[in-house]
């Protein structure tokens, strides 16, 4: 039987039901995206509309770490539009100091700031902070809360969900599946410096005009790694896996990319000016390894080949050249680094394959 709704509700239940097909709309734009920058814009501007606050931050701790690695903001311009900018963290210094203890000590954080009310957030994951929420607005905090809250927590499960397919689950790098993705959003943010490169050999590096840099991938692969399994059995194998990642991670800056490719092999997307930098920043990662002692096995070595990245390449042309090189260094000797556009100058190696050839994951 139906119930009798009374009259007088009718408006308030409408205004109600609208408010929540909004906000619904909103969580379903942004859970749209699968590119985490593009969601984190998203999320930022659905939270700075839904809220009419003046500005909206988004602070997020690097993946594993605890340093901030990245602040989407989307505030009020002059003309009352909202505009998004990416806040370089280091450039915020102070302002990070209040998003920092609110990250640290899991807390709510509120203050009056110009007349406004501050709202700090923090945005949990397995009992951390992953980043933080931070609100300007007239309102006062009780009145904001739940929905930056609500914002929080769909946005950690959410990413968390994301990462957990772009990532490989024993050393928490990139697996093979972000590659495409990785490379694509790398060349874009270089794009603008790559000086044109000239066809049909979209691999070879152009003239360092002034410095610019350039995108480079490097593939390294553990020497000997089945008679490590063999000798010392499998879980001694994936402790040699687990600590080679955490020196990559130590190594190589913050903005390379770091990917472990399947089983014992390992790739490396990072941007430099020229060839010389690039064996040497490899070269010593190389010497780095063969010099650590790993727990029962001992000493262990890496071969690393790697090819420059030509802005028009497909993923699996640049992984078949630096393969290449990879394979080069493994029938010369071993714990060695060779870069594939030396090796095809010298005649070492010869052509890569045919762009109809190639296998688009
Ligand atoms: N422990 C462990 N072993 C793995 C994993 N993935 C692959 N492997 C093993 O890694 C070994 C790789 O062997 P090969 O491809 O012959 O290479 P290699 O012995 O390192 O020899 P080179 O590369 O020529 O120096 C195989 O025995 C795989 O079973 C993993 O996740 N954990």
């Amino acid at each position: 039987m139906s119930k009798a709704v009374p009259l007088a509700a009718a408006p308030a239940a409408g205004a109600s039901l609208f408010a929540h097909s909004r906000l619904l709309d909103s969580v379903a734009a942004f859970t749209h995206h699968r590119d985490i920058d593009a969601l984190d814009h998203s999320l930022a501007l659905s939270l700075a509309e839904l809220s009419s606050a003046q500005s909206v931050s988004l602070v997020k701790r690097a993946v594993g770490g605890t340093h901030v690695d990245s602040i989407v903001q989307c505030a009020l311009d002059e003309q009352g539009h909202y505009q998004l900018r990416a806040i370089e963290p280091h450039a915020a210094e102070p302002a990070l100091e209040r998003v920092n203890r609110c990250m640290e000590q899991l807390e709510v954080h509120t203050e009056m700031i110009h007349g406004m009310h501050r709202l700090t957030v923090p945005m949990l994951r397995d009992g951390r902070a992953i980043g933080a929420l931070e609100l300007d607005s007239c309102m006062p905090p009780a009145t904001s809360r739940p929905l930056v809250d609500g914002f929080a927590r769909i946005y950690s499960n959410y990413t968390g969900l994301l990462q957990e397919s772009e990532r490989d689950k024993l050393t928490g790098l990139y697996n093979r599946r972000s590659l495409e993705r990785q490379l694509q959003r790398l060349l874009q943010q270089h794009e603008s410096t790559q000086p044109p490169v000239a066809e049909p050999e979209p691999s070879r590096p152009g003239p360092s005009s002034a410095g610019a840099p350039q995108v480079w991938l490097a593939i390294l692969d553990i020497d000997h790694f089945k008679h490590i399994n063999d000798t010392y059995g499998h879980i001694y194998g994936d402790e040699v896996i687990l600590l080679l990642a955490q020196q990559m991670r130590a190594c190589f800056r913050r903005s390379d990319v770091l990917f472990r490719f399947g089983g014992e092999e390992f790739v490396i997307l990072f941007a430099a000016t020229d060839e010389a930098t690039v064996h040497a920043v490899l070269e010593r990662f190389r010497q780095r390894v063969a010099e650590y002692a790993f727990p029962q096995v001992g000493l262990v070595t890496v071969s690393i080949g790697y090819a420059h990245v030509g802005v028009h390449d497909y993923p699996a042309s640049v992984l078949d050249r630096a393969d290449k090189a990879l394979y080069f260094a493994k029938n010369n000797g071993r714990n060695s680094t060779y870069g594939y556009e030396s090796l095809r100058a010298s005649g070492a190696v010869g052509q890569t394959m045919a762009p109809g050839a190639i296998d688009l994951f």
